[in-house]
Order: C-alpha cells, then sequence, then structure tokens
C-alpha cells in the first residue's frame, strides 16, 4: 500500500482541465507582471519551454526508513536525463563518493509493472550533506503522467527543468497541474540551456513567464527559487560558472526549499480492516495493515466506511499471537474492539485516530485509463460510466461523470490511454481522503487509476 500524503487543496487552479491545460493557448493567462507583459510583447518569440516531469520514489520509506534524511523529488523538464546525470556527477565528485551514472545507464530506463500499467522509469540516488535523495526520470510524456497518477513513485516535492532555448510547450501546463493534483506542495525550476542564449533579458523572460505559470497553478510564483545554467556544461565538466556552480546551486535551493515530508509514523493512526472475526469470550477482532501512525492500546478508534462511521475503543492489541500495547505503521495487527458486533465491521472499512478522516460520498479525481495493450478496455466509455472503485481494501460501485463545466459531456468518450478528470459518486460512503489513490475495475479487470484530487 502506498503512503497517503496530504494534498493541498487546489483552488481555482481546478477550472482547467488536462485536456485543456494541452491545449494551453485556450487557459487564460492570470494578470501578469506589467514587465514579464511587456518584455513578451519585446520579445514575441521567445517563451518558456517547460515539460515537467515526474516522481521519485520512496526508496527511504520503503527501506524501512533507513536513511535517516529523506526527500526523494520529482524531475520535470527538458534537457531532464542530462541534468539527472549532471545531478550526480557533480555531487559524487563533491563528496568524494558516489555512484556517477552517465546519460545512457539513466535513459535506458526499465519498464515497470504498477498496478498493471508499465511505466518506464529510472530511478536514481544522490545525497547532498543534507538529505538522501531518490530521484525518477522517464524517457517520454505518458511514462510521467502515468507515474503521477499512480504514485509509482512517491513525490515530496520537484525539479522543474526548463530550456532556455527553446519555446513553451503545452506540457508545461499539464505537469504542473498534475504535480499541484498529486499534492506536491514546493518546486524547484532549472532554467537549462543558457549556453544557448547570450541575451540576458531573455533569460529573465523566461524566469517571469515561468514564476507567472508557477502562481497561475496555485504555487508560490514569488519565491520558488529559480537557477539558471547549463547540464550539460556540468556534465562535459567546462565552464564551472554555468556549469558545476549552477548544478551545486540548484542542490542547494532543492535542499532549503523543499519541505521534509511528514513520517508515517508522525501521521494520524489509520489500519483498513482486511478481515473480522468474532472470538468466544473475548469479542469481535478486525486485523489489518497499519498503513500510517500509532496506536495505543485503550485509545479510542473510529471506524468509517461501507456507510458506517462510529467510535469506539481499541481494547486490545494482538501480532504474532502476542499481546501489545502499541502498534504502528507497517504491522499487521489484530484489534480487540469495544462493544463491537461483528455484523457491525467489514473488510472496507477502516480504523482511524478519531475525526482525521471522513466518510465519503463524492469526490473529483484524476485518473488513467489504461489502454488494451496494458489489461484495460477495447472500447472507450462514457458520461456516466459504472465500474468498480477499488481503494484499500474496499471496493465500492462507483458512477463517473465529467466535471460539472464539461462542453456537451454526453456525447464525450474517455479513450483507453487518456487521462481524464472525473467526478466519482459512490454507492456508499467509504474512507476517502485527497491523495487516496485508486483503481477502477470491471469484470474483474483494471481498466484504470486514479487519484482523489476533491472531495465534494
Ligand atoms: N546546449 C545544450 N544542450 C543541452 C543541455 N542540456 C541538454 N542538452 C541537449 O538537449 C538534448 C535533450 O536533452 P535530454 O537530457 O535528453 O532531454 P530529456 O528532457 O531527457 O529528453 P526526453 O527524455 O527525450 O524527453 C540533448 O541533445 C542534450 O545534449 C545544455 O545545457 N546545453
Ligand atoms: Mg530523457
Amino acid at each position: 500500500m502506498l503512503a497517503t500524503r496530504q494534498v493541498i487543496r487546489v483552488s481555482a487552479n481546478k477550472q482547467f482541465s488536462p485536456a485543456l491545460a494541452r491545449s494551453f493557448s485556450a487557459v487564460a493567462r492570470p494578470a501578469a507582471v506589467p514587465k514579464a507583459a511587456a518584455l513578451r510583447t519585446a520579445f514575441p518569440r521567445a517563451a518558456v519551454l517547460a515539460r515537467t516531469l515526474g516522481p521519485v520514489r520512496n526508496y527511504a520509506a520503503e527501506a524501512g526508513g533507513k536513511f535517516e534524511r529523506k526527500l526523494p523529488h520529482m524531475n520535470i523538464g527538458h534537457g531532464k536525463t542530462t541534468l539527472t546525470a549532471a545531478i550526480t556527477k557533480v555531487l559524487a565528485e563533491k563528496a568524494g563518493k558516489g555512484k556517477v551514472l552517465g546519460y545512457d545507464m539513466i535513459d535506458k530506463a526499465p519498464e515497470e509493472k504498477a498496478r498493471g500499467i508499465t511505466i518506464a522509469t529510472a530511478h536514481v540516488e544522490y545525497e547532498t550533506s543534507n538529505r538522501h535523495y531518490a530521484h525518477v526520470d522517464c524517457p517520454g510524456h505518458a511514462d510521467y503522467i502515468k507515474n503521477m497518477i499512480t504514485g509509482a513513485a512517491q513525490m515530496d516535492g520537484g525539479i522543474i527543468v526548463v530550456s532556455a532555448s527553446d519555446g513553451q510547450m503545452p506540457q508545461t501546463r499539464e505537469h504542473l497541474l498534475l504535480a499541484k493534483q498529486v499534492g506536491i506542495k514546493k518546486l524547484v525550476v532549472y532554467i537549462n540551456k543558457v549556453d544557448q542564449v547570450d541575451d540576458a533579458e531573455m533569460l529573465e523572460l523566461v524566469e517571469m513567464e515561468m514564476r507567472d505559470l508557477l502562481s497561475t497553478y496555485g504555487f508560490d510564483g514569488d519565491n520558488t527559487p529559480i537557477v539558471k545554467g547549463s547540464a550539460l556544461a556540468a556534465l562535459e565538466s567546462r565552464d564551472d560558472n554555468i556549469g558545476k556552480e549552477s548544478i551545486l546551486a540548484l542542490m542547494e535551493s532543492v535542499d532549503t526549499w523543499l519541505d521534509q515530508p511528514p513520517r508515517d509514523l508522525e501521521k494520524p493512526f489509520l489500519m483498513p480492516v482486511e478481515d473480522v472475526f468474532s472470538i468466544q469470550g473475548r469479542g469481535t477482532v478486525v486485523t489489518g495493515r497499519v498503513e500510517r501512525g500509532t496506536i495505543q492500546k485503550g485509545a479510542e478508534i473510529e471506524i468509517v466506511g461501507m456507510g458506517a462511521s462510529f467510535k469506539t475503543t481499541l481494547t486490545g492489541i494482538e501480532m504474532f499471537h502476542k499481546e501489545l500495547d502499541r502498534g504502528e505503521a507497517g504491522d499487521n495487527m489484530g484489534a480487540l474492539l469495544r462493544g463491537v458486533k461483528r455484523e457491525q465491521i467489514k473488510r472496507g472499512m477502516v480504523i482511524t485516530a478519531p475525526g482525521t478522516v471522513k466518510p465519503v460520498k463524492k469526490f473529483e479525481a484524476s485518473c488513467y485509463i489504461l489502454t488494451k495493450e496494458e489489461g484495460g478496455r477495447y472500447t472507450p466509455f462514457m458520461n456516466n460510466y459504472r465500474p468498480q472503485l477499488f481503494i484499500r481494501t474496499s471496493d465500492v460501485t462507483v458512477g463517473l461523470t465529467f466535471p460539472p463545466g464539461t462542453e456537451s459531456p454526453d456525447e464525450k468518450m474517455v479513450m483507453p490511454g487518456d487521462q481524464i478528470d472525473l467526478v466519482g459518486d459512490l454507492v456508499h460512503e467509504i474512507a476517502l481522503e485527497e491523495g487516496s489513490r485508486f483503481t477502477i475495475r470491471e469484470g474483474g479487470k483494471t481498466v484504470g487509476t486514479g487519484i482523489v484530487t476533491k472531495l465534494l
């Protein structure tokens, strides 16, 4: 089970569907910085190229928190693979240790399976004096999109790479929107290929465009660190001022600007119910794997989902036939519940710290629909599609519709391979949060995957 992460509510930016974002000319710009507007007029051809990319796997969490300091990040943009190689090189040289990965080693991303979806991702690790990082580079745009939605690699922050010399790409907006939707709070920008641009005003324009765009998507456009340099120069050990120095400045920004994510143990307790037993003379015991947080014997807990929501006391914790006083994230435990009948609880519910998770019926989500090659549908589906939604241990029928404001929703189709925002309406309430990930299944096969972006 992937760790659920906190997600910032997407405010005004939610009006931009990825489809709209793709045809970015149709997306209204915010009132721009006057100087940026003037510069844009002065350099009509000049625009920012920002291809934002995907995410990163939480190696530290996977390794059981072995790394003291961890902060996986997302890598985004143009010159990404070159930048990835340059970062490993510069940091390895600085520390006098570590692995230097050549461009070829990173670019040959192996294919991985995440929830039935094939995603090519190269996982790279490196270390500054402050933190250990896990970093992902994907060879193609589609892989990044899938990666972000499935959470195949967990993201806590990201680097956006913008080319100083190219035109703006619609993918920038799509990636920024997704980054916001999956709960990334802060980004760092690297303006790459400054070796190809000798016009200082042009670079200033690129920076201002990027700040505008960050603000449009709900990031802190004014304060986000923007570092200018050349990843290629760093990789080729030339022009240190724009090469190596820029990589060190970038990593300094990443170290200081991106926040440490809360550890699973620090989050409020949550355990999905897998099974329920009635034990003679003791009462009702539920079993499951603790997803996050810690729990003490005697604590008050809340049972949420499958239409239910009530509180009781956890009177006993059992693991491997031993009685314990405390359980924590990662533990497989049996929980003895006071005064609860077996019929009141079933698989699909969750046990949580009281008041931390709400039962939800309606929500907005960003979804990826599998292609037939990935085992998904052969045909498109329409508005009001009714598959099963699987989240944690629950399995509920859901009605999927297009978000309000969608033009002629009853004529619109969702094709296998599409990434799309949808509204889900469940037949009964379950415990959901912004950032909860789910799969969409039909007739025993996975047809899609998604992440909850807003509770309605
Ligand atoms: N002049 C110059 N070229 C660069 C720089 N960084 C990367 N490039 C070149 O830009 C091209 C694309 O770089 P990549 O690192 O492969 O870009 P990418 O974002 O990984 O591209 P995809 O994986 O294909 O999406 C390559 O030819 C690089 O050599 C730079 O700082 N200066
Ligand atoms: Mg690449």
